[in-house]
């Protein structure tokens, strides 16, 4: 780990944290398993019972001319995408407004992992600032939070997070301008932002931005380098964290 004692310092001092979702609070498993096969099982239902009506071309009139010929060429664009977890911004809004019915007809809740919605709290309560940047939609990111399981009830975890951020709103997550947006969007000098994610190419675009950045090795990620775990902080739960 590089210098913890001093990125320690820094975290202690942080004023914001600035999340991602797949594979730092929640599993890569949920966000492929459950959300994108919920979008793609439902996107194949209605291209191949409803293409000709207005509401379902509306639903993807975001995408390339090309790829929607046909239901058959759509379903294979969308299959393709998903199989390679491409993360193009008309997939994403789709993905958003499909999850919208699976969250409003309660098929689909959020599991987090353990630790996230205690320490979350406890950040909040000590005066540290939360906002989520995710390569989901914002749409998608509000439900995502609205429906959160918590042992067996649910809760709506939108208050914590005072604001949402996704490529539309901020640019690329692998381009470091998008993190110095995000900081003057939020009224904050780099130096004051913690980010933490599971991916090292958005690691590496934070911290040439200037914000300290943490990576959250969770089961079901990819492993990381011992080259990634030498140049940046690694930990396991957000409770790692003083
Ligand atoms: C609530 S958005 C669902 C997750 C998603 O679609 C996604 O692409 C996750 O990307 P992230 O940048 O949060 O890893």
């Amino acid at each position: 780990m590089p210098s913890m004692s001093i990125e320690l310092n820094r975290w202690v001092q942080c004023r914001t944290v600035l999340l991602d979702i797949e594979g730092t609070i929640s599993s890569i498993s949920f966000v492929k398993d459950v959300l994108y096969a919920y979008a793609l099982d439902r996107l194949t239902t209605l291209a191949r019972h409803s293409w000709d009506d207005p509401a379902f071309q509306d639903l993807i009139a975001g995408f390339p001319e090309e790829t929607k010929a046909d239901a058959q060429t759509l379903l294979a664009h969308v299959e393709d995408l998903t199989r390679r977890d491409v993360k193009a911004v008309y997939l994403k809004q789709l993905q958003g407004k499909i999850w919208k019915t699976g969250y409003d007809n309660g098929d689909l809740k959020t599991p987090l992992f353990d630790d996230v919605i205690p320490t979350l709290g406890a950040w909040k309560g000590a005066g540290k600032t939360l906002a989520v940047f995710s390569s989901g939609s914002v749409q998608a990111q509000l439900q995502f939070f609205s429906v959160v399981e918590d042992g067996s009830t649910t809760r709506d975890l939108k208050p914590l997070f005072a604001a949402h951020f996704d490529p539309t709103i901020a640019g690329s997550k692998l381009e470091t301008k998008s993190y110095e947006k995000i900081c003057r969007d939020l009224g904050q000098e780099a130096a004051e932002v913690t980010f933490l994610t599971d991916n090292v190419k958005e690691a590496e675009a934070a911290t040439d931005a200037g914000v300290l950045t943490i990576l959250v090795d969770r089961p079901g990620n990819a492993p990381l380098s011992q080259e990634s775990r030498a140049r940046f902080p690694v930990i396991q739960k957000l409770t790692d964290l003083p």
